[in-house]
């Protein structure tokens, strides 16, 4: 496992930790709404979680057998919908966490989903393109069964991308005998994506930005931003704050930090950046992922992976804002010193649901076979987001909690009840 700066260790018990975090507050949530108990012990875990192992054929002979997972949170809504991670550090409880976080964004969100996720234990950065081809045709033919454009709808997420998508899609097409572009979001626009997927976390992200400076008084045309991660959403995100005149002071990627009190270069580092959105290996004169997430700033957004704000370093953040394009960034302590600091903190479950909204659009194109402008994808997604921003700000102040438990109780909310009215409960 790459341990360059230390950031890249994967820590079982902080995996483990995702999940009880997670169920910790969906418990809350559903104590503060007054569900039952019941309500709790179904939600708590995904209804179906899949384990496959897929061989694959390396380019020097050899043969690899990888493992994978697809988790299914709740479909009382309707089918399940979410990524697809290829990483080292993937686990099986990382996986079950991520889906309950995808139930929870389309509650957010009010798209008529559930939440799924999927993981392979991998390191594409090591792997030959063709590799790459043949990992993501087998697990499309191991978990076929579960997944299809009513059931279960995967897309990209760490480390995979349109390429892979198109893959995936057509694999499905073929065991379907049947073209289907709405088994799979995230693909390329010439197999049926949609216009803004690419760009849709950062947008969302952005838009959460745009809301929560004005709740500080905070204008982003000159306000100092710090960008965890420089893939797709960490990466459209700094170029997108960038062209709103703030100033993107620094970036990261696995390997190490950028840092500029005058401001980064963004549109140089985005063409010099590698499709696994690499970019500070080209530099000496980086710094570590821990000092980029303690350096003065206006606007702090981890983008990369979890457990990166935890009770260790939340006493040293510098930020007035911390929005959250990864998902689970910040641990439940970590969550609590900030908010006793009075530093704003917009959850994950809010601030990434761009992408699976432009998702949602997508398969909706998709079903109907008649697609859409750029300019009407974005006009949709803003108001979805600006919406849900105000739901979930206003539903933490009458509440009197903070923005991740009050998006809880809006997210966790149209699940309860379509179980309930489903007799599940
Ligand atoms: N792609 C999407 O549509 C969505 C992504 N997200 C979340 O955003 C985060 C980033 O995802 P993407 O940008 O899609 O992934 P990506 O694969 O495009 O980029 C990941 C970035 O994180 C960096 N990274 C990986 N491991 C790291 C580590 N151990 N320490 C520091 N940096 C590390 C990589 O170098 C890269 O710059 C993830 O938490 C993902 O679940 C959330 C919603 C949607
Ligand atoms: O686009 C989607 O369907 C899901 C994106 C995703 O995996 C996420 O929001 O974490």
């Amino acid at each position: 496992m790459v341990a360059e700066n230390g950031t890249e260790k994967t820590n079982q018990v902080e995996k483990n930790d995702v999940l009880k975090s997670t169920q910790t507050v969906i418990h809350k949530a559903l104590e503060k709404l007054g569900y039952p108990e019941e309500v709790y012990e179904l939600l708590k875990e995904p209804l179906r979680m899949m384990t496959v192992k897929i061989p694959v054929k390396m380019d020097d002979g050899s043969t690899k057998i990888f493992t994978g997972y697809r988790a299914q949170h709740n479909d009382a809504v309707g089918p399940t919908k979410g990524g697809i991670r290829f990483h080292p550090g993937v686990t099986e409880t990382e996986v079950k966490a991520l889906s309950i976080w995808m139930s929870l964004k389309c509650g957010i969100v009010d798209l008529p989903y559930g939440g799924g996720k999927g993981g392979i234990i991998c390191d594409p950065r090591d792997m030959s393109f063709r590799e790459l081809e043949r990992l993501s045709r087998g697990y499309v033919r191991a978990i076929s069964q579960i997944v299809g454009p009513t059931k279960d709808i995967p897309a990209p997420d760490v480390f995979t991308n349109s390429q892979i998508m198109a893959w995936m899609m057509d694999e499905y097409s073929r065991i379907d005998e049947f073209n289907s572009p709405g088994f799979i979001t995230g693909k390329p626009l010439v197999l049926g994506g949609s216009h803004g997927r690419e760009s849709a976390t950062a947008k969302g992200v952005t838009i959460c930005i745009r809301e929560a400076a004005k709740k500080k008084g905070i204008q982003i045309e000159g306000a100092r931003v710090v960008v965890q991660g420089f893939g797709n959403a960490g990466s459209f995100l700094s170029k997108f704050m960038h062209d709103a005149g703030a100033k993107v002071i620094g970036i990261s990627d696995a390997y190490g930090a950028l840092y500029d009190p005058n401001g980064l270069d963004i549109d140089y580092l985005l063409d010099r950046r590698d499709s696994f959105g690499t970019v500070t290996k080209l530099f000496n004169n980086t710094i570590t992922n821990k000092e980029l997430l303690e350096l003065d700033c206006d606007i702090l957004v981890p983008a990369a992976i979890e457990n990166q704000i935890t009770a260790e370093n939340a006493h040293n953040i510098r930020a007035t804002i911390v929005v959250e394009a990864a998902n689970g960034p910040t641990t439940l302590e970590a969550t609590e010193i900030l908010t006793e600091r009075g530093i704003l903190l917009v959850p994950d479950v809010l601030a990434s649901a761009g992408g699976v909204t432009v998702s949602y659009f997508e398969w909706v194109q998709n079903n109907q076979g008649y697609y859409w402008s750029e300019e009407e994808v974005e006009e949709k997604l803003e108001k979805i987001l600006v919406k849900s921003f105000k739901n979930i700000y206003d539903t933490a102040q009458t509440r009197r909690v903070d923005m991740r438990l009050a998006a809880y109780m809006v997210g966790v909310r149209k699940m309860a009840e379509a179980s309930r009215f489903r007799g599940w409960i």
